[in-house]
């Protein structure tokens, strides 16, 4: 049976209760995945120092191949984009600066450094999005940036944290779409603090200088990402969940939710409904954490179908910007984005082609049975059918076939890799 006749018989199914899966399919055809760059290779960047990793977040794996140029990150990234279905936008990091020869610090960095991502943007269509690097980096080095006790230190990344509000309105100015510009911090203790409070004023006050920096809001949108905890800041994260909630709410800016920043039973799909009456935008971190915040590549699981759903279901496409965060490098790593992409694709169209409203009515009729009934069974409806057919009207490969499209990248291209 071919992939149209497979699509008809499924699209009958569907619309028997009374989904309508062209709409659906729209639907989930404009939204914009923010995908991040540094799967590409292994959250190295391009700056000349040669600084180890550090922030508490680990990458395992030597998988052959790890882009080790702007180029040859490009060339994977546009690879990956021909995988995926949709129009996406790519989220940078600051170390992924091109400054050529010159020994550009972070709190230096300048627009002009990432003309080359731009030009790239244009050509493939895609929006721009930003953090500044709090983290591999010398002034670091005892994981503490924006609330450490020295003020020469904070000041060095309140100014590389508005530098990066500065990147990201040009990026904006420049692709015609405001950048979400992000900053996430690994300021944290190993053991048990004696003081709690003074490192959450100092990062308030680190925070509030940031954002006093007039950047054009039309271009730029700032956002604030909590932790839980990580390697070496197990007992305690200055930015934990409740301080940047405070945060967000108090000064107009966005929350942003990593789905592996939480306890292992606390699920961001449950967060977003309780957040979203207060907020205008929220954005999300799209991970997959096993035991940690192992940052594996999303699966098509439970979590992240209902992290779709309650996106979908709730109108919230426009307010919930959704990014991706995970980097595994024993794997080849344009497949991990084929793979975690199209998933967070798939979990949307899943979450659209449900009967949304015929369930909201059988809550509210306290229907629990029918309601149990009609999820439990939709979750073998043949969705697969769906996806395929839409893959093919993106074209792009249905099935397993993007996998071979994979292979052969690996053998012509990244196998020759030093
Ligand atoms: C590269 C990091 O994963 C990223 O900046 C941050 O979002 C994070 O999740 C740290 O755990
Ligand atoms: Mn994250």
């Amino acid at each position: 049976m071919s992939v149209k006749e497979r699509y008809e018989l499924a699209k009958k199914q569907y619309e028997a209760w009374g989904v309508d899966v062209e709409s659906a399919m729209k639907t989930v055809t404009n939204i914009p995945i923010s995908i991040h760059c540094w799967q590409g290779d292994d959250v190295t960047g391009f700056e000349t120092n040669d600084q180890e990793l550090s922030g508490g977040i680990e990458v395992t794996g030597n998988y052959p191949g790890k882009a080790t140029t702007p180029e040859e990150l490009r060339q994977d990234i546009a690879k990956a984009l021909s995988l995926i279905p949709g129009k996406h936008r790519l989220n940078l990091h600051a170390i992924y600066a091109e400054t050529g020869e010159e020994k550009i610090d972070r709190h230096q960095l300048k627009p002009e450094h990432f003309k080359n991502w731009v030009a790239f943007a244009k050509e493939h269509g895609v929006g721009l999005d930003f953090n500044p690097t709090l983290f591999s980096h010398d002034k670091a080095s005892d994981g503490l940036t924006l609330s450490h006790p020295d003020k020469e230190i904070r000041d060095f990344w309140i100014e590389h944290c508005i530098a990066s509000r500065k990147i990201g309105a040009y990026f904006g100015e420049e692709l015609g779409a405001p950048a979400l510009t992000n900053i996430w911090i690994p300021d944290g203790y190993k053991d048990v603090p004696s003081d709690r409070l003074t490192p959450r004023i100092r990062l308030k006050e680190s925070l509030d200088r940031i954002f006093a920096a007039d950047i054009s809001a039309e271009h730029n949108l700032d956002a604030v990402e909590s932790k839980l905890f990580g390697i070496g800041s197990e007992a305690y994260v200055v930015g934990s969940h409740e301080f940047y909630m405070s945060y967000a709410l108090k000064n107009n800016i966005m929350c942003l939710l990593d789905t592996g920043h939480y306890h292992p039973t606390e699920m961001v799909s449950n967060k977003i409904s309780a957040m979203l009456p207060f907020n205008d935008i929220l954005a999300l971190h799209v991970s997959r954490p096993v035991r940690w915040d192992s940052d594996h590549v999303v699966a098509f699981d439970d979590e992240l179908k209902e992290i779709a759903l309650e996106i979908v279901r709730n109108d919230a496409v426009d307010r919930v910007k959704i990014g991706l965060d995970f980097f595994d490098a024993s794997i080849n790593r344009i497949a991990a984005w084929a793979i975690g992409t199209r998933n967070m694709m798939k979990a949307l169209l899943f979450a659209a082609l449900m009967p949304n409203n015929h369930l909201k009515k059988l809550q509210d009729e306290g229907n629990f049975t029918e309601r149990l009934a009609i999820q439990e069974e939709f979750k073998t409806f043949p969705l697969g059918a769906i996806w395929d057919y839409y893959c093919e009207q993106e074209n792009v490969p249905s099935g397993t076939d993007w996998l071979k499209n994979v292979q052969k990248y690996e053998e012509e291209v990244l196998s020759k890799r030093d």
